[in-house]
């Protein structure tokens, strides 16, 4: 995909022009999804799966929200029934002050008719036109096209150019659009839909298609175009580190459900269950038996296979709940949460202070990776560089209650 890679695409190239608005005004407007729920025909099984079920979010006005989950969870079909590709069994999709699709009120606004842009997947680039063509599409068959027939084509050729100018593709117009490379597709797809001056910008796992190197210089280039024109955007991707560099705020589906949304840090700091804890950031999940909460309300005695754990219980920024109330659940403990030390003698007095033998490490420049042993459970721990354990060593390994969570499994 990316054989063609240009200059602009190498990190470290020549800056590019700074990015600009120009003459392209984009509003954007809040997004309110309510109880969004649909099924489809199993065609062998002659049933109705849901795939998904009562989603409900608000994207504030001018934010960047992505919606992230493993394959399969619904994103793609959430995203479909808000641009209006597919038909919603139920729920409410309301653009600003305009509903576009509501089944309580029998409306539904076919795609043209809502205030939408969406990149696909596949950015939708079509061979058989140049470069300027393929931006310029919005004007001659969008909703522009009777300003563009009045006799505006100087505007409109001015306003494509700035685009391409603010993409880094001005000096390709005239080039065919298959002899661009994959970041150069993707962000001439990302152009034509801003052209559109959307009151909502769709992106469908916009990187996907792109090597590890090019997707994380995009995805910065993708965060500043948004913030630049201030437009509403929402993103599906599976990949949890795009979702958590890019976001203001986020839903975790599961199953065609929002398990949670919250902004980045708080729900990596205090995901709600052992799934989101689990694709948001790594983590150790270790099972353990609600013995007694302890001291004040929030922290809790956790029964583990190498002894009770004094850890927090979830309260949520969005809710008073528990995570849990069962009594078997799992110990959540990020591994940069985690202090390692060479064992010394006596026995350790803190709180959640463990004998243990370090069964690997690996030295990795900016930290170590150590996998500890505690009477057979084995934890993951990011250390500084400096930690002064090796392989085999005796260790005492430290986990600050208020950094453990107890999660329903
Ligand atoms: N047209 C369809 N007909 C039947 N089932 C469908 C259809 N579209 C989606 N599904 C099912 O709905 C569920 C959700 O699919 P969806 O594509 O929304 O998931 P996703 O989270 O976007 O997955 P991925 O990350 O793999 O693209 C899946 O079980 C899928 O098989």
């Amino acid at each position: 995909m990316t054989a063609n890679v240009d200059q602009r695409e190498t990190p470290g190239a020549a800056p590019r022009p700074a990015v600009g608005r120009g003459s392209v005004r984009t509003r954007g407007e809040t997004l309110q999804v309510s109880g969004l729920t649909k099924s489809f025909l199993d065609a062998r099984q002659k049933t109705r799966a849901f795939a998904i079920e009562d989603i409900s979010f608000e994207v504030p006005k001018g934010s960047f929200f992505s919606l992230v989950g493993p394959s399969g969870c619904g994103k793609t079909t959430t995203l479909r029934c808000i641009a209006g590709l597919e038909n919603a069994d139920r729920g409410e999709v309301r653009i600003g002050d305009a509903v576009v699709f509501s089944t309580a009120s029998r409306r539904n606004l076919s795609p043209e008719e809502r205030p939408i842009a969406l990149v696909p997947q596949s950015y939708g680039i079509w061979p058989h036109m140049s470069v300027y063509d393929v931006a310029a599409f919005p004007f001659k068959h969008g909703r522009f096209r009777r300003a563009h027939r009045r006799g505006n084509r100087q505007a409109t050729k001015r306003r494509v150019m700035e685009m391409l100018e603010v993409v880094g593709l001005d000096h390709a117009a005239t080039r065919w659009s298959t002899q661009l490379s994959g970041g150069q597709q993707q962000r001439l797809a990302l152009a034509r839909a801003l052209l559109c001056e959307p009151d909502l910008l769709l992106l469908d796992e916009p990187l996907s298609n792109l090597d590890a190197k090019l997707r994380s210089q995009l995805r910065t280039e993708l965060k500043s175009f948004q913030q630049d024109f201030g437009v509403t955007t929402l993103y599906v991707t599976h990949d949890q580190s795009e979702a958590l560099a890019l976001s203001d705020s986020l839903a975790v589906l599961n199953a065609g459900r929002v398990e949670q949304v919250g902004s980045p840090k708080a729900i990596y700091d205090s995901p709600r269950s052992s799934f989101v804890a689990d694709f948001l950031g790594s983590a150790n999940l270790v099972p353990g038996t609600l013995v007694t909460p302890f001291g004040d309300d929030d922290e809790v005695h956790v029964r583990t296979a190498f002894g009770v754990v004094r850890c927090m219980r979830f309260r949520g920024e969005d809710s008073g709940t528990d995570g849990t109330s069962a009594v078997d659940g799992n110990v959540c403990i990020r591994p940069e949460d985690i202090d390692v030390q060479p064992a010394t003698t006596g026995q350790p007095s803190q709180p959640n202070a463990l004998t243990g033998t370090a069964v690997s490490v690996e030295f990795l420049g900016h930290m170590q990776h150590m996998i500890v042993d505690l009477s057979g459970t084995k934890l993951h721990a990011y250390l500084p560089p400096s930690t002064a354990c090796r392989q085999g060593d005796p260790v005492i390994v430290t986990v600050r209650p208020d950094r453990a969570l107890y999660l329903s499994r």
